[in-house]
């Protein structure tokens, strides 16, 4: 196991918003998180990487808690993909991604010929090494996204968390950046609102609602039309995916 949660609870004032979650995830797992708007899928990720901490419960990174691990230590394990993350505007592309290596420089080691591959090869995987010399602010939105993920994987992380990483993206990229995801290896929790890229890519799934998680486990066994109408709210019919045994939700309308 290389991420173990146990019975987390995290609110802010009288508001309890991650209640009570369980989990734990292999290494090399891709992880799915779905549920719908305010459910709780951004919060249980800042908890379970460390960057929050739960008013009660535990998370053990790598057999380590993570309230005990310096930051910096954290951070030569762990890289987060943010949603929306912002960036410095005045800075190129390749900038952007060498903030990936901070974690892995000591404070008098100069840049190594390891920290320019890490980067060069980070730039590649997201489909940006032609661009590494533009200006940061002159990327569209689905390219700064691409670039905030390759600063993630320049980070070299064993366990890389991903808050809605397909948002802005075009269809292309949405199935190339989750296939890199899966096939990484490296162990990945992703926050996703598309159902159906989740059951694609996905070795397992968890479901939150409310703040609680009510379902965990391989697609086929969590995506069904009972699920699909308690908490998201619609009517869905649910085929296997050409013989793939993944599930494939097909929208019914009203
Ligand atoms: N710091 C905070 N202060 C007050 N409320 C918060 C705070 N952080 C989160 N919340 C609330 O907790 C709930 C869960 O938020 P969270 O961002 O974790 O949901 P989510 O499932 O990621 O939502 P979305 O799919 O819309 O991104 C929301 O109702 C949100 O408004």
């Amino acid at each position: 196991m290389t991420i173990v949660a146990s019975n987390l609870i995290w609110g802010v004032g009288p508001k309890t918003i991650v209640r009570d979650v369980s989990l734990s995830v292999c290494g090399g797992e891709t992880l799915g998180l779905i549920g719908p708007n305010g459910s709780g899928k951004s919060s249980l990720l800042r908890l379970l990487s460390g960057l929050k901490r739960p008013r009660s419960g535990r998370v053990e990174i790598n057999g380590r808690d993570v309230a005990r691990v310096s930051r910096r230590n954290l951070a030569r394990e762990v890289a987060f993909v943010q949603q929306n993350a912002a960036t410095d505007t005045n800075v190129s592309v390749r900038d952007v991604v060498r903030l990936g290596r901070t974690p892995h420089r000591s404070a008098l080691g100069g840049w190594s010929s390891a920290d320019e591959a890490a980067v060069s090869a980070a730039l590649a995987q997201v489909d940006m090494h032609g661009r590494r010399a533009q200006a940061w602010q002159t990327l569209s939105g689905g390219e700064r996204q691409r670039v905030h993920i390759a600063r993630a994987l320049a980070q070299s992380p064993t366990i890389l968390f991903l808050d809605e990483p397909t948002n802005h993206l075009d269809i292309h990229h949405q199935i190339e950046i989750l296939r890199m995801v899966r096939d990484l290896d490296v162990t990945s929790i992703v926050a996703l609102h598309d159902l159906n890229l989740a059951a694609m890519f996905c070795d397992r799934i968890v479901v939150m609602q409310e703040g609680a998680l009510v379902a965990c486990g391989p697609p086929a066994a969590v995506l069904n039309q009972a699920l699909l109408r308690q908490v998201f709210r619609i009517e869905a019919e649910v085929i296997e995916l050409s013989g793939s045994g993944r599930p494939h939700i097909r929208f019914c309308s009203l």
